[in-house]
């Protein structure tokens, strides 16, 4: 029998508050120099030639004038702009159900991780599909420790097994939805997707990412955030 083709989709989620942020505008809506974060974010999968769509969840309140983004920056791969869920979680599961029925392999990125470079998320898709589901990741810089309520700390795991998780995440998109079904059914709620997949028994693999795919979450990461889009500028720059 022939293998399928693959043809990828990416659900860009963006439906969260920012809470963490504490900006009355919500985070993915901040200028980062002249455009919206999650506009830096849609740009990143809009210049990819083997993605073939893009799904964007957004807050309620917010589909109009994401659908005003998509016509304004010239983002033609997003062919649908839907509201989102309560948790991100919820907002995945809707953003799979948003995506052409053609699409049989899909990756999940947060709309406010602008940083992550085209030659990591081909490094991520190509593990998924060596292996079913792979995400972008880099092994922890610092020491980690367990710390109890009392602020003790009770355990050191060995940090030669610890990486930090990034999106995208990549998978086989049937897979993806029998993990979100049976999460839902379960009242199952991970912080990523790869939780999802893992629960089913199903072993999820580690692409190698960069340290400067960032997920902006706090004050501090904005200036950081002005200095890595400078630096971008100035090697796409002397590369021209
Ligand atoms: N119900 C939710 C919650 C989060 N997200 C998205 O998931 C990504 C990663 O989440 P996070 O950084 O935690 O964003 P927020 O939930 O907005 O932040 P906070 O937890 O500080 O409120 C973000 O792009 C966010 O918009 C979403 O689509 N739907
Ligand atoms: C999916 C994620 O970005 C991987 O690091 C992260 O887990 C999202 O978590 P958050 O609680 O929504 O910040």
């Amino acid at each position: 029998m022939e293998a399928a083709v693959a043809k990828w989709g990416v659900v860009v989620v963006a439906a969260g508050r920012g809470t963490r942020m504490g900006t009355a505008e919500s985070k993915q809506y901040l200028l980062l120099r002249d455009k919206p974060i999650l506009v830096h974010t849609l740009e990143r999968f809009q210049a990819m030639d083997d993605i073939a769509e893009v799904a964007l969840i957004v807050g309620r309140q917010d589909v109009d004038r994401c659908r005003e983004f998509v016509t304004e920056y010239g983002l033609h791969k997003v062919k649908q702009v839907s509201a989102g869920g309560s948790e991100r979680q919820h907002s995945v599961h809707l953003g799979l159900a948003a995506l052409s029925d053609s699409v049989n392999w899909v990756m999940v990125h947060d709309g406010v991780r602008p940083f992550v470079t085209e030659h990591a998320v081909r490094s991520c898709m190509h593990k998924a599909l060596q292996t079913e589901a792979a995400v972008l990741a880099v092994p922890v810089k610092d020491t980690i420790k367990q710390v109890n309520e009392t602020g003790a700390i009770t355990a050191t795991p060995d940090r030669r097994s610890l990486w930090a998780i990034q999106t995208p995440q990549a998978f086989r998109r049937s897979l993806l939805q029998q993990a979100l079904d049976q999460a839902a059914a379960d009242q199952f709620l991970g912080t990523d997707d790869a939780m999802a997949v893992e629960r089913l028994g199903v072993t999820v693999s580690v692409a190698e990412g960069d340290y400067t795919n960032i997920k902006i979450t706090t004050p501090e990461d904005l200036p950081y955030a002005e200095f890595l889009l400078a630096s971008r500028e100035r090697e796409r720059g002397s590369k021209s």
